[in-house]
């Protein structure tokens, strides 16, 4: 088995202590293969070495009939014993070059790396791969001194290795429900290089059932490096909501004509945690554009509604519910629904800061909406500052530049609001530019934006699953072109309101706010085409 062919898709590290009750380790390992696991790494702690050498002879028998490579976790003597594939060390163990010198050019090392430093090292030092980690906190190991990386963090990592042929598998908290978020979310922002796979111990060694537990995670895994690989145009955010034309400001109106006819017909629920001083408002916004609110937040409530939902939003301007936001956000992620994230205040309290970290690190989100403060909160840029919920000062000098590069290194759809609007999927940028200031008299208009994208990226959805063959990328966190869903969102709200304040009957903030509603309920897709003001910035 040459060190090129491997396949690292799914890595299973052996850790006895982890079997069911009554399960035979090497019964659970040959299940495991079976299940569709492709290398093994035999990892013992305070072994002797005569055991340690007697289970990894065991287990070379086994993986050599699976034809799957063996590593030995830190110990060279033993790799030796057994005749294994090559070693996994970690960065105390021996040094690699000197695990190199002992063990030659065609051994396979892997080497543990938490930080772009270390995998810089790793590669000027010749690992053949390397384990990113750990992700998030696990059982299965001692990880509460680490940081724990996040998705983000490990395409922090693969951003470094990208192009130097040393393959990548994420280490750490790995579980079914959180790997499509993992290989999606990780995906490096400039050079678009994704893990190779896996590693997991508990997941598939604590399971009764290995072979059914191994064979789910692999079949994401499989899903998500087919779709990378057929991608036509790998910086994408969304592999497969391909834009169905070419994109051009009229085609996207016209889409978003199309998704507003889609909400009429099919009343999608949106499932929103919002803040209390908009939760009526957002609401019947809802209802008026003609899809369904259910403003549910309790934890144990949320994850039952999720298999019923059409998309979910997650405003955090009150942050009264946060285990609620971290459970429906996960499960929106499970059962790939559209998650709009709008981090209102983001930056003007360390705990608003550390709670977007927290949820941004345990779900996806497919749009991130905010002001020009919140969305610099993000970017970490100082440009632009917060007064509360507002936004102070004149903006960024290059809003496109900062919504393409957030969209890029969250891999989400971006939405800046302000008096104009920009949108990024990362790959193009929209700028919108209708509205009226008397927007931004009336509180809540953007968290009510971000009702309205999410319930338009909610027919997005529905338009493709009901547009196109039925197809099976388990990969994938949400199905359907989100960047038309985020479109028409904004432009529903912006144009509503221009009619809004253009009538006879409004005089100020108060009765504005009832003709917006009116003009919610009203607007149809041929006056939307006309007033919609959309250009595709080049950046
Ligand atoms: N002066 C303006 N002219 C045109 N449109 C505006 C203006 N101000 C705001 N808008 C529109 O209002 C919506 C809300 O944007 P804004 O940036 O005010 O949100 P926000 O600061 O998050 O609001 P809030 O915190 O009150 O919910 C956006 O769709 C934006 O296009
Ligand atoms: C005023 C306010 N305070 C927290 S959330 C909110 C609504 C507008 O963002």
């Amino acid at each position: 088995m040459g060190k090129a062919t491997i396949d690292y898709s799914l890595y299973l590290v052996t850790g006895r202590e982890f079997l069911p009750p009554g399960k035979d380790y090497y019964e659970s390992l040959e299940e495991s293969l079976q299940g569709g696991v492709t290398v093994v790494q035999v990892r013992e702690k305070n072994i002797d070495t005569g055991k340690f050498i007697e289970i990894a002879r065991r287990t070379k028998e086994i993986t050599d009939k699976y034809g799957v490579p063996l590593l030995i976790n830190d110990r060279i003597d033993v790799h030796l014993a057994v005749g294994s594939h090559g070693i996994h060390i970690g960065q105390t163990d021996m040094p690699l070059p000197l695990a190199r010198t002992l063990l030659g050019p065609d051994a396979i090392i892997g080497l543990s790396v938490s930080t772009p430093s270390e995998a810089q090292l790793a590669v000027q030092q010749g690992a053949d791969y390397v384990g990113i980690g750990p992700v998030w906190a696990t059982g299965s190991k001692d990880v509460s001194a680490k940081v724990k990386l996040a998705p983000e963090g490990v395409g922090r990592v693969l951003e470094i290795l990208a192009g130097t042929g040393v393959e990548a598998v994420a280490i750490g908290g790995i579980h079914l429900p959180n790997l499509a978020q993992l290989l999606h979310g990780s995906i490096s922002p400039t050079s678009r290089n994704h893990l190779s796979g896996i590693a997991t111990i508990s997941d598939i060694v604590g399971s009764p059932t290995p072979k059914d537990a191994a064979a789910a995670l692999r079949a994401v895994v499989d899903s998500f490096k087919r779709a990378r690989k057929s991608l036509g145009n790998p910086s994408s955010v969304f592999s497969l909501s391909s834009p169905e034309e070419p994109r051009s400001a009229e085609s996207l109106i016209r889409q978003v004509g199309v998704l507003m006819e889609v909400v009429r017909k099919h009343t999608p629920l949106v499932h929103q945690i919002t803040n209390n001083v908009v939760i009526n408002d957002s609401a019947n916004a809802t209802l008026a554009v003609g899809a369904s609110p259910i403003m549910a937040t309790n934890a144990r409530d949320v994850a039952d509604l999720s298999k019923v939902i059409g998309a979910l939003l997650i405003n955090f301007g009150t942050i009264t519910d946060k285990e609620g936001m971290l459970v429906a956000g996960r499960q929106a992620n499970v059962n790939r629904k559209p998650l709009v994230f709008d981090p209102v205040a983001v930056g003007a309290t360390a705990y608003r800061r550390e709670a977007s970290r927290e949820l941004l690190s345990h779900w996806q989100p497919t749009v991130i909406k905010g002001n020009a403060a919140e969305i610099g909160a993000l970017a970490e840029s100082n440009e632009v500052l917060s007064r509360g919920v507002d936004s102070v000062g004149s903006g960024f000098t290059d809003p496109a530049k900062v919504v393409k590069a957030l969209a890029q290194k969250r891999a989400a759809v971006v939405v800046l609001t302000g008096v104009e609007d920009y949108i990024s999927d990362g790959e193009i940028v929209l700028k919108a530019s209708n509205g009226h200031e008397l927007l931004g008299n009336i509180t809540g208009s953007g968290c009510m934006t971000g009702t309205l994208v999410a319930t338009f990226c909610a027919a997005a959805r529905l338009h493709y699953l009901a547009s196109k063959e039925p197809f099976e990328d388990l990969s994938q966190l949400v199905q359907g072109d989100m960047l038309v869903g985020a479109l028409a969102g904004v432009l529903v709200m912006t144009v509503a309101a221009e009619v809004a304040a253009a009538r006879g009957d409004v005089k100020g903030p108060g009765t504005f706010r009832s003709a917006l509603l009116d003009e919610l309920y009203n607007l149809r897709p041929e006056v939307l085409a006309q007033r919609a003001n959309v250009t595709v910035v080049q950046v």
